[in-house]
């Protein structure tokens, strides 16, 4: 991504140097400490439009102060690497690649072509001339174990665990979407393409450019990624425009899938002309080259339930296994879910890779939580078997 790219029709936005604005990298930050940034991923096929949407992102009246963060690493093993390695500072480019730019609408962009962990450091310690940081991954790139970085974050500096998860956006291609989805299919058993795995790891999907493409190729598309990730609504854009309430400042690490809740929960999610469930597919399983997810409804659990989900998702997650089905070998991508307990409480699952967390949520009457609970699982392996032991657990 440039902020220079010539070929968008657009006006481009307006971006006015101011070196004063820039905090001094070793003052303290002017927002109390407690306070965490919220930071979405956005992530996308080649060529989809993600810079596109982070222009448009950035030119509009949003009230947030954005730092951008370019992801530079094709190989996701490097941001791994790199996050272990944070004290040894390996980033020599790093300090050379920092620009601060105020846009016209007032917004402050600090742009960083490195999202080396060093970097996002530094950038950390500018905090207080941002509130809301966008990472935009190269079109390779597996947000998965980038979002898993910041999710849970603790155990890295401390520059990072001021940071919030907010939610990870992936753009796909209207006129290319379906074709990659397609070719980008599983090599052998255990490994999946890139595109469906941006697709399965997202909270939100923009299926970009649809001015290119006919209703039919639109819908083939729009059903693929539902059959991949169901969880996650899906919005139709031209150019990434969208009403950002879509994709920032969603909490979704938060707040329970609202695309899983059923009617009685629509609420929480803002539907629009661009978002269209008309045709979506009955949600049960599905199978996409490979990728299958899975949604289990349950009622309320009792605490020995309760405590035997935690168990079934720590042993799919970290084990790869299925508690009564030593033989099945899962691979899960993404989990999501929402139940509520006998006792009144409503809990939140949210897991990416082999990192989960299920968290009590304050409920408001308004948010029309119902009794009935579900649980969605993202990633291969998830059969029958699978479905049925999980269903088991749940049981009263
Ligand atoms: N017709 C049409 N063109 C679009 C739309 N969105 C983006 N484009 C064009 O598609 C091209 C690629 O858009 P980018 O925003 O650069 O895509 P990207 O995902 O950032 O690309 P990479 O960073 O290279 O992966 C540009 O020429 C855009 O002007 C759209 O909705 N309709």
């Amino acid at each position: 991504m440039s902020f220079d790219d010539s070929d968008i029709d657009e006006e481009p936005p307006s971006l006015i140097e101011v070196p004063d604005v820039a905090v001094d990298i070793n003052s303290t930050s002017k927002l109390p400490q407690s306070t965490r940034v919220p930071l979405t991923i956005i992530c996308g096929f080649l060529g989809a439009g993600k810079s596109t949407l982070l222009k448009r992102i950035l030119t509009e009246k949003h009230g947030y102060r954005i730092a951008v963060i370019m992801n530079e690493f094709g190989d996701t093993a490097d941001i791994e690497a790199k996050a272990i390695n944070v004290s040894s500072a390996d980033d020599p480019t790093a300090e050379n690649s920092e620009e601060f730019l105020e846009l016209a609408n007032g917004c402050l962009c600090c742009s960083i072509k490195d999202t080396g962990v060093a970097a996002i450091e530094r950038l950390m310690q500018k905090r207080g001339a941002f509130d809301y940081i966008l990472l935009e991954t190269t079109g390779l790139a597996d947000p998965g174990p980038i979002a898993s970085m910041f999710w849970v974050n603790e155990e890295y500096a401390t520059g990072l665990a001021d940071i919030v998860l907010d939610g990870v956006v992936c753009v796909v291609d209207a006129v290319f979407g379906q074709q990659q989805m397609e070719e980008d299919h599983a090599t052998d058993d255990m490994n999946i393409g890139e595109s469906i795995r941006q697709i399965a790891s997202s909270d939100v999907i923009l299926i970009n450019k649809v001015d290119l493409v006919d209703p039919n190729t639109l819908k083939e598309t729009e059903t693929t990624i539902k059959r991949i990730n169901p969880a996650a609504p899906v919005y139709k854009t031209v150019k990434g425009e969208i009403d950002l309430r879509h994709i920032i400042g969603i909490s979704a690490f938060r707040l329970p899938p609202s695309e899983i809740m059923g009617e009685e929960n629509n609420n929480t999610h803002i539907h629009s002309d661009d978002c269209d469930h008309s045709n979506d597919p009955p949600q049960n399983h599905y199978e996409v080259r490979g990728i299958s997810s899975l949604q289990v409804s349950c009622g309320v659990l009792d605490q020995p339930r309760l405590d035997k989900l935690d168990e079934w998702i720590r042993n799919a997650l970290w084990e790869n296994q299925i508690s009564d089905a030593p033989s099945s070998k899962v691979q899960i991508l993404r989990c999501k879910g929402a139940f509520t307990s006998d006792k009144g409480v409503h809990y939140v699952l949210q897991g990416v890779r082999s990192m989960y967390e299920i968290s009590e949520m304050e409920v408001t009457e308004s948010m029309g939580i119902p009794d009935t609970g579900k649980i969605v699982l993202i990633g291969k392996g998830l059969d029958d078997v699978v479905r049925k032991s999980l269903e088991h657990v749940l049981a009263r």
